[in-house]
């Protein structure tokens, strides 16, 4: 078996198991849940060694592939968020889930998961409803008894549905991210979704926030949360980060850092947890200008995509067209967010996620936050589903105008006109002689107010003041409504020639899980031999994979030794991460131990390796090998796993090996 068909025809043999691969990320300790002395706490994992140095590795491919060759301004800031910051974005206010409370059994459910999980099962029938159910994601059920669990579960009724009922479940299922808390609960009586443990009624959904709150400093005055996304922090610096930049245009910044969420039910491992690494961009750029310089680079790139229209028809079919056919026909809005649609392609390929489980979704209409111009989501199908796991929207002017209208802090970009231009606009002015007396000390931030105003809203002030002779307003964070004439403010309609165009750049922000997009790879990666399914292999790429190289001398032999301490020197020095295993067991059993870590290269010392130095490199998937000099070897590792070289042209002129008994 060497060919790339062979190996993935080998892959699809055995059937996946979910039971195997998490009993292999348990025993060797990708991750565990965390505290588990204490019982453990839903949502909370700590990485153990291969699940460190994967993660790692997935981030360094990150920060090179976007950071490094798309000349981004990285940015690393703090966790503990003011409550102001969130306010103004928004994330008080609307940060939330829809949960619904069983009064009898305390239990409490995401309603849309909850309204989802029930339609599904009803729809797959009596077996996988069963299957389904056992992971209804509540809070209590998850610390409820094992044996209690079984028997609420084995009393669950199996619905028979008619056609009409099914294809409605259908449309609400294709549906089912969009819905409001009314809606949802609507759902909930006309389908009449219950409790699935005990069948028990349950409460209207509520929103629940998800962010964990907290108090900053000793006085528990300031008011602040852990931040839920890294986004802000990036808005924030953006008049930094434009100095930095020159003042130029477009230009990117880019965080990696956890996040946290206080999710209603986690579940499903690493896919739904309450503390997570994200990685996320933030591209500012001209909001009448969204063309990409290197468009032309990707616009031939294939894509499964999931539009809004074939979504509403109740398809999950994906259309397969090119990143270049979507943006020209108005499917993808501008070509800014095409570009990172590609680019988030490229690199989900790279760290090893499967191709034919790879699709982009557009969001909803009522899906989307009011002010979004275009969203799509990088879908990655697992064995609980399609899981988003990147998302990709254009967020307009929204975040950096509500932060410069809270502030006052004018967070535009200033471009010099080669020609000047005539520009009528409203204008306002403020009496600051009788601003002073009147307001004190809140005298800057109701004028801060007042100059941040948009045309529009000029416009109707001045019709306001016109017609009534006094204008009324309120700002954050002062009591009451505050009234002023034309005493203290003049607002006019003026022409000047403008030498300089100032705007608010638009911002296209792809958002991605790195914990998600790992357990994603995990499974993507994840088979066993079809000759032994005992035997599982987790076919990592090379460059991701946590260690590279396993060293293998033949026997415990001490004539074996130095050349294995060379090797290490070696490998050592040109800091390849390997492993040596030098226990007794066959070398077929060791070479088992590390398919399971991913270990993609074998090197196995014998006793012609004394004589001349030669070695055998096993490639992992393929179990094919080959002899060479120790640094022939060396450098073909190092050509596959950094230069990304195909094997057959790393090894081109090292000798084919046919091992006697190995594996
Ligand atoms: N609770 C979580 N656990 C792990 N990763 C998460 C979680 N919530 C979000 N993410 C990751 O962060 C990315 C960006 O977050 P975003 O706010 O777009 O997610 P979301 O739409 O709230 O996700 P969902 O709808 O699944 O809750 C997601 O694509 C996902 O990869």
């Amino acid at each position: 078996m060497s060919s790339v068909k062979e190996i993935k025809e080998a892959k699809k043999a055995v059937a996946f198991n979910r039971e195997s691969l998490e009993s292999v990320l348990k025993r060797r300790f990708f991750y565990a849940p965390a505290f588990e002395l204490y019982g453990g706490v839903s949502g909370l994992y700590d990485y153990g060694p291969p699940g460190c140095a994967f993660q790692a590795n997935v981030v360094d491919t990150w920060r090179k592939h976007f950071i490094l060759e798309e000349d981004m301004l990285e940015v690393d800031c703090t966790m503990l968020t003011p409550y102001e910051v969130l306010k103004t974005s928004g994330h008080v206010d609307k940060f939330s889930d829809w949960m619904c409370k069983d009064p009898k059994t305390g239990e409490i459910f995401r309603a849309d998961h909850l309204v989802e999980e029930v339609l599904e099962s009803r729809l797959k029938g009596d077996q996988e409803a069963r299957g389904l159910l056992k992971n209804a994601n509540s809070e209590a059920e998850a610390n409820a008894e094992k044996k209690k669990r079984k028997k609420k579960v084995k009393e669950i009724k199996v619905v028979k549905l008619d056609e009409k009922v099914a294809k409605e479940y259908e449309e609400v299922l294709a549906k089912i991210d969009g819905y409001s808390g009314q809606e949802l609960g609507e759902l909930m009586v006309k389908y009449d979704i219950r409790n699935p443990a005990t069948n028990g009624e349950l409460e209207a959904p509520r929103a629940f926030n998800l962010m964990f709150e907290t108090a900053i400093g000793p006085s528990g005055q300031l008011k602040g949360y852990l931040r839920p996304e890294t986004a802000q922090g990036q808005f924030l610096n953006f008049n930094k980060l434009l100095e930095f930049n020159n003042g130029k245009t477009p230009f990117a910044s880019a965080s990696i850092g956890k996040s946290f969420r206080n999710e209603i039910s986690p579940r499903s491992g690493l896919l739904r947890v309450r503390e997570f690494l994200m990685a996320e961009i933030e591209h500012f750029v001209d909001p009448e200008n969204k063309a990409h310089p290197r468009f032309d680079e990707i616009k031939n790139i294939s894509l499964k995509f999931l539009p809004r229209e074939v979504q509403q028809s109740g398809s999950t079919v994906p259309i397969e067209t090119t990143i270049g056919k979507a943006v020209a026909s108005g499917m993808i809005d501008n070509q800014t967010l095409g570009y990172f649609i590609a680019r988030i392609y490229l690199f989900l390929i790279k760290i090893g996620v499967d191709e034919d489980r790879l699709r982009f979704r557009q969001h909803m209409a009522n899906e989307m936050a009011h002010y979004a111009a275009d969203c799509w989501d990088a879908e990655l199908q697992t064995s609980y589903g399609w899981i988003e796991c990147v998302g990709c929207a254009d967020r307009s002017a929204y975040d950096l105008s509500v932060h410069s209208k809270k502030t006052g802090e004018k967070l535009v970009v200033r471009q010099k006109l080669e020609t000047p231009i005539e520009v009528t606009k409203w204008e306002i002015e403020v009496n600051k002689k009788l601003f002073g007396p009147k307001f004190r000390k809140d005298a800057p931030k109701v004028e801060a107010y007042l100059t941040n105003l948009d045309q529009q809203e000029l416009a109707s002030k001045a019709k306001e003041l016109k017609e009534t002779g006094k204008i009324t307003f309120k700002v954050a964070g002062i009591d009451g409504e505050i009234e002023l004439d034309d005493k203290f403010l003049t607002l006019e309609r003026k022409t000047r020639t403008e030498h300089v165009r100032e705007f608010t750049p638009n911002v296209i922000e792809p958002s991605f899980g790195i914990g998600r997009i790992i357990y994603s790879v995990l499974e993507h990666s994840f088979w066993c031999r079809p000759e032994d399914s005992a035997r599982a292999v987790m076919s990592f790429t090379p460059a991701v994979a946590p260690t590279k190289v396993l060293l293998v001398p033949l026997s415990n032999n001490k004539e074996l030794q130095p050349i294995v301490s060379k090797m290490s020197k070696s490998l050592r020095k040109q800091q390849i991460p390997f492993k040596v295993d030098d226990s007794g067991v066959s070398i077929g059993k060791r070479y088992a131990r590390n398919d399971e870590l991913g270990t993609p290269f074998g090197i196995t010392i014998d006793f012609d390796s004394v004589k001349d130095e030669s070695v055998t490199l096993r490639e992992r998937d393929s179990t094919r090998q080959v002899r060479g000099s120790l640094d022939d070897i060396i450098k073909a590792v190092k050509e596959i796993t950094y230069d990304g070289i195909p094997w057959d042209e790393a090894t081109k002129n090292l000798t084919p090996f046919v091992s006697q008994s190995t594996d």
